[in-house]
C-alpha cells in the first residue's frame, strides 16, 4: 500500500565540514508537540518531491534551501513512520534567510553533531533510526550530493 509522502531536511551548516544540524520543535497536533523533528512536510497532490520541500521550508523555516545528499532510507519511500506515512530526507544548507518558527514550530536549535544527537533533545519516536543514520552519513562525509 502507498504511504502518504512526507519530504524533510537535516539542515547542516556545511556541505564540506559540518559541525551542527537545524532541528526543530512541533507545536502541532498535541500529541507531537514538544517533541523535535526534521523539518519538512506532507507532499501535494501534482508536486514533485523536491518542490514539495523547498515549498514546506520556505513556509515553515522561511528559508531557502541547497540541497544535498539524501539520508536514504530502508523503503521505496524512504524512512516509514507510522502505518499511514513515510519520510525522505536530505542534507541541505540555507542558501537564503535565517531560520525562524513561521509555522508549525516554536523552537528551533542547532544541535552538535555528535553521539548526543539523539538524546540532547526529545526526538519524535520514529525519527530514532534516522538521525542515527544522519550522524553516521555527516561523519562519512558523505552529504553534499553527487548527482
Ligand atoms: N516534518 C516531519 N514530520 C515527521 C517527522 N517525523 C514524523 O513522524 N513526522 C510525521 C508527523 C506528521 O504526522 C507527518 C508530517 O506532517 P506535517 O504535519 O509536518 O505536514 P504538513 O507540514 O504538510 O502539515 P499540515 O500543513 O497538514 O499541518 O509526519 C519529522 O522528522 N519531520
Amino acid at each position: 500500500m502507498q504511504l502518504k509522502q512526507i519530504v524533510a531536511v537535516a539542515i547542516i551548516d556545511s556541505f564540506e565540514s559540518p559541525t551542527k544540524m537545524l532541528a526543530a520543535r512541533r507545536n502541532r497536533p498535541v500529541e507531537l508537540a514538544g517533541l523535535w523533528e526534521f523539518p519538512g512536510g506532507k507532499v501535494e497532490p501534482g508536486e514533485s518531491q523536491i518542490d514539495a520541500v523547498h515549498r514546506e521550508l520556505r513556509e515553515e523555516l522561511g528559508v531557502q534551501l541547497n540541497l544535498g545528499a539524501e539520508i536514504i532510507g530502508p523503503h521505496a519511500q524512504g524512512w516509514v513512520l507510522n502505518e499511514r506515512a513515510a519520510m525522505r530526507v536530505w542534507f541541505a544548507t540555507i542558501s537564503e534567510g535565517t531560520p525562524d518558527t513561521l509555522d508549525g514550530h516554536d523552537q528551533l536549535a542547532w544541535l552538535g553533531l555528535d553521539d548526543s544527537l539523539g538524546t540532547v533533545v526529545p526526538w519524535i519516536e520514529a525519527d530514532a533510526p534516522i538521525v542515527t543514520a544522519c550522524l553516521a552519513q555527516a561523519h562519512a562525509g558523505s552529504t553534499c550530493s553527487t548527482a
